[in-house]
């Protein structure tokens, strides 16, 4: 079982009750966060489960945040070629997004990502209970996510989020439960139709060309789901630009993000830095920049090799607006 120290009480009592029911459990506490997410961390835990004899018969229980469940499920997928891998998601993000669909991964020094795999967990154990101690700013990161699934898949969460964000942002209320089921409906439709990415699946990276190139500039001190924020605004605006979305919603994703106390401007002066790390997104083909775009809420498709000028125009745009 690996988790990070902020959930070390829940771990342990999970551990405790695996222990009570005769299965034998190897605790590992990993660097908190994007930290956990490297070749060493990694490395490290494949040197303890050749230790322990850890075989196919066994199984990786990640317990955290989508660090650690990327994390644990990336040695889960390599220890052995691949051994079962439950999920135990305990930030919202983690819930909507990162314990389900069977992406995992590791950040080298080039970028966010970059190695991985795809190895669906066996089960994931979604208890909301759990978030009573997130704190309120990674609780809205989770709901960019959240957020991110209305705008490529179901408007309804969009309408819930505007009738009420200060109800979006309660873990104990109805309507994050309702916010929970409906975006894993939306990754699930998705994930079981393109598993691999080849196509469809590409939706679900609505607004992370540029969320992962803010992320790797910024040190990685950015939450993943508030770069996910801005990201969505950039690229609304980019499809606004190329004449594929209208004004109006590009405006609605800046009010309904800003009612959940999201970034939606950054910082002029940095876009030649972010253009190469973009570059290394893995939707590029080649030179081609590929960016998933709306035509309108619930229709995303592609917008392929845009003009560096518009590429250009879409930052300047996100770069003036008051936050
Ligand atoms: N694999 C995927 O499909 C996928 C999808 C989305 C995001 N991700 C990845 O997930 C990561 C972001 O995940 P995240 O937003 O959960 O961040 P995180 O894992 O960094 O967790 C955020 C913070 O909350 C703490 N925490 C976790 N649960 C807590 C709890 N119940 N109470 C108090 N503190 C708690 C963590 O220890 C950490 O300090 C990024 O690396 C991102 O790339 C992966
Ligand atoms: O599940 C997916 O597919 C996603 O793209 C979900 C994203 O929210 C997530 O951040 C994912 O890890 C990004 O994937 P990457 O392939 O761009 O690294
Ligand atoms: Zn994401």
């Amino acid at each position: 079982m690996v988790h990070a120290e902020p959930v070390a009480d829940l771990a342990r009592r999970l551990a405790t009750a695996l222990e009570a029911h005769g299965v034998t459990t190897l605790v590992e506490v990993l660097p908190d966060a994007e930290a956990a997410k490297t070749i060493d961390v990694a490395a490290h835990l494949w040197g303890m489960l050749g230790r322990a004899g850890f075989t196919r018969g066994d199984v990786v229980v990640a317990v955290g945040g989508g660090a650690v469940t990327d994390l644990g499920g990336f040695v889960a997928a390599t220890w052995l070629r691949g051994v079962p891998l439950i999920n135990v998601p305990t930030t919202l993000l983690g819930m909507v997004d990162a314990a389900v669909g069977g992406k995992t991964g590791i950040n080298t020094a080039e970028g966010k990502n970059l190695v991985g795999s795809f190895h669906p967990p066996a089960g994931v154990l979604c208890d909301l209970d759990v978030l009573a101690t997130l704190p309120r700013a990674d609780l809205a990161a989770g709901l960019a996510e959240v957020v991110k699934g209305g705008f490529i898949g179901d408007p309804v969460i969009l309408d819930l989020v505007e009738a009420d964000p200060a109800a979006a942002l309660d873990p104990h209320g109805e309507v994050v439960r309702e916010l929970v089921e409906r975006k894993i409906a939306v990754k699930a439709a998705v994930v079981t139709t393109d598993l691999h990415e080849s196509s469809l699946r590409e939706i679900l990276n609505y607004g992370h060309t540029f969320a992962h190139a803010v992320e790797q500039v910024e040190g990685y001190r950015w939450r993943h789901g508030d770069a996910v924020a801005l990201g969505m605004v950039y690229v609304a605006e980019l499809a606004r630009i190329t004449g594929r979305l209208d004004a109006e919603t590009v405006e609605r994703h800046r009010a309904i993000l800003r009612s959940l106390g999201l970034p939606t401007s950054y910082e002029p002066g940095r876009f030649d830095e972010l253009l190469a790390v973009m570059g290394r997104d893995k939707k590029t083909r080649g030179s081609t920049l590929r960016f998933v775009v709306l035509d309108a809420v619930g229709s995303p498709s592609r917008l392929v090799g845009p003009e560096l000028d518009q590429l250009r125009q879409a930052y300047d745009a996100v770069t003036q607006t008051p936050a």
